[in-house]
C-alpha cells in the first residue's frame, strides 16, 4: 500500500486524551529484527508520519558515502575525535565493525527525552542490550518478527539489494537473531504490513501514556485537588 493511501493510525492520533496534553519525558523506541523481517519499512513509516519521533543518529570513523549527509546519515569523526569522546563517555555504546568505530552519542538523545521528544533505534539485540543497560527506563524495546522462514526469504530476495551470498549469510544469522526475542518488551509479527505498522503505534502511544513519563501529571493533579 502507498504511504499516501495508509490508515490515518498515528501514536499521536491514538494518544489523543486530556493527558497527552501534559508534559511527558521522551523515550527511546528500539526495533531490532533478523535481517529483512521489516524493521527498516516500519521505522521509515513512523518517521515520516510522526513529527515526536527522529531517528538516532550515530557517530563514526567510517568514510562518508556518496549521498550520505554528515549529521544525517551519521556523524562522521575521525578516530582521535571518536577516541576523545568514548573517554569523555559521550556515548551509550559503541562497537568496532568491519574495522570501523559506530557509537550512540548521548548528549542530543538526553536533550531530547527531557523535552518529551523520541528517539528511534535500528539495532541489533546486542546494541539493545547495552542501551538497556545505560537508560533502562526510557527504553522501549520491540522485536519484530516474520511470519515464516520461507517469507523471510523471499522478502531478502525481493528486496534486490543482496547477492546469493548475502542473503544466504543473512539467513544463517536470522535463527540465532531469532533467539533473542525474549529479550524485548514488545513482539510484533510482520505478516501484514499497514497491520504492523498500526501495532508499533499503539504500542507507542500506550507507553507515551504511561504515568512514569507523564512529568506534567504531578502538577496537573495537585491543581485538581486543591482547597
Ligand atoms: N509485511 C511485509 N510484507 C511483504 N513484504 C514486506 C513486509 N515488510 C517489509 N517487506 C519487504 O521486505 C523487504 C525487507 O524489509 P526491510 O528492508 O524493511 O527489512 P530489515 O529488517 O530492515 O532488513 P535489514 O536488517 O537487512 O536492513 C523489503 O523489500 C520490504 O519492502
Ligand atoms: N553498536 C553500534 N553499531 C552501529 C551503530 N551505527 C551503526 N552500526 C552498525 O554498523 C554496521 C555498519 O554500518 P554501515 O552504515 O557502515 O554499513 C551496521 O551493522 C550497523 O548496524 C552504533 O551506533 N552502534
Amino acid at each position: 500500500m502507498a504511504d499516501s493511501a495508509l490508515p490515518q493510525t498515528t501514536p499521536d492520533s491514538l494518544a489523543s486524551g486530556r493527558a497527552d496534553a501534559l508534559h511527558r519525558r521522551g523515550l527511546m523506541l528500539i526495533l531490532s529484527s533478523p535481517s529483512g523481517a521489516g524493521k527498516t519499512t516500519i521505522a521509515k513509516r513512523l518517521l515520516a508520519h510522526d513529527p515526536q519521533i527522529e531517528a538516532s543518529v550515530s557517530a563514526t570513523t567510517r568514510p562518508i558515502r556518496p549521498g550520505e549527509v554528515d549529521g544525517r546519515d551519521y556523524h562522521f569523526v575521525d578516530r582521535a575525535e571518536f577516541d576523545r569522546m568514548v573517554e569523555a563517555n559521550e556515548f551509550y555504546e559503541w562497537a568496532e565493525v568491519f574495522g570501523n568505530c559506530y557509537g550512540t552519542p548521548k548528549a542530543h538523545i538526553r536533550a531530547r527525552l527531557k523535552e518529551g521528544g523520541d528517539t528511534l533505534f535500528d539495532i541489533d539485540w546486542q546494541g539493545t542490550q547495552q542501551l538497556y543497560q545505560k537508560a533502562e527506563a526510557d527504553v522501549v524495546r520491540v522485536f519484530i518478527l516474520p511470519p515464516s522462514i520461507e517469507e523471510l526469504r523471499r522478502r531478502l530476495t525481493g528486496r534486490g539489494t543482496d547477492s546469493a551470498e548475502v542473503i544466504a549469510a543473512r539467513m544463517a544469522r536470522a535463527k540465532a537473531e531469532i533467539s533473542h526475542w525474549d529479550g524485548y518488551d514488545y513482539v510484533v509479527v510482520n505478516d501484514d504490513v499497514d497491520a504492523c505498522y498500526a501495532q508499533i503505534c499503539q504500542i507507542l502511544a500506550a507507553e507515551r501514556l504511561k504515568r512514569a513519563r507523564q512529568t506534567g501529571l504531578i502538577g496537573f493533579v495537585r491543581e485538581l485537588t486543591r482547597a
